[in-house]
């Protein structure tokens, strides 16, 4: 089954939401973004999601002190590297789970993956107003005959309940990723969260 993961959480009713529907992943952006949270809010966040539930922080650019410093006080279970990271930094960052976001315009940049050793590589759209979280989907073509494992891809960008399943059937990756896809108005929505996973799980919105 597909792992899923639900990004930008800001808030302890979608939590519950995301908990309830048994998601893979929570996802809480610590860089600069309409989602960001601060380390408090996080932690106090954490607090209402068990086991085994992942949660994962996102972060662009940051330094590794920082980036180890949240996840050690949240606390993290995954750390994503939303920026222009290097591999050095990937590899102080073990032993947590770690994902390489890879901003996906044209077939060079799905090759420029394979410089990176990590647990997972998220493919996504462009950024526009931040690094992450546009909203955009990307041309899934351009993940053919990658060399990337489909066990280490998670798919992200413009991903909805409308167009998750057709993504899943094309892509097959290990994982899917979404925020504003489950958003109305900048907010998480219960209903589109449900339907997402819904669709996801079982193939009905
Ligand atoms: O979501 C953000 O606002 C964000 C800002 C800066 C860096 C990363 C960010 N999000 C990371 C994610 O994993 C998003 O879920 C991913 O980019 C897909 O977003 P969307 O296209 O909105 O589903």
């Amino acid at each position: 089954m597909v792992r899923v993961k639900i990004c930008g959480l800001t808030k302890k009713e979608h939590i519950q939401v995301a908990v309830e529907e048994q998601v893979d992943y929570i996802g809480f952006v610590f860089a600069k973004s309409k989602r960001q949270v601060t380390v408090e809010q996080a932690k106090v966040l954490a607090q209402s999601i068990p086991e085994p539930i992942q949660k994962v922080g996102v972060f662009v650019n940051e330094t590794v002190e920082n980036m180890l410093h949240i996840a050690k006080e949240v606390p993290l279970d995954v750390i994503q590297l939303h920026g222009q990271e290097s591999q050095q930094v990937v590899e102080a960052l073990k032993p947590y789970t770690t994902i390489k976001a890879i901003s996906v315009r044209t077939k060079e940049d799905v090759q420029k993956a394979a410089q990176y050793n990590v647990d997972y590589y998220l493919f996504d759209a462009p950024g526009i107003e931040y690094e992450g979280g546009s909203g955009n989907t990307f041309d899934w073509t351009l993940l053919e005959n990658t060399k990337i494992n489909r066990q280490n891809i998670i798919l992200a960008g413009g991903l909805t309940p409308e167009n998750v399943g057709r993504a899943i059937e094309q892509v097959e990756p290990y994982g899917i990723d979404v925020s504003s896809g489950v958003e109305i108005d900048g907010q998480k929505d219960e209903m589109r969260m449900r339907a997402f996973m819904n669709q996801t799980r079982n193939g009905v919105v």
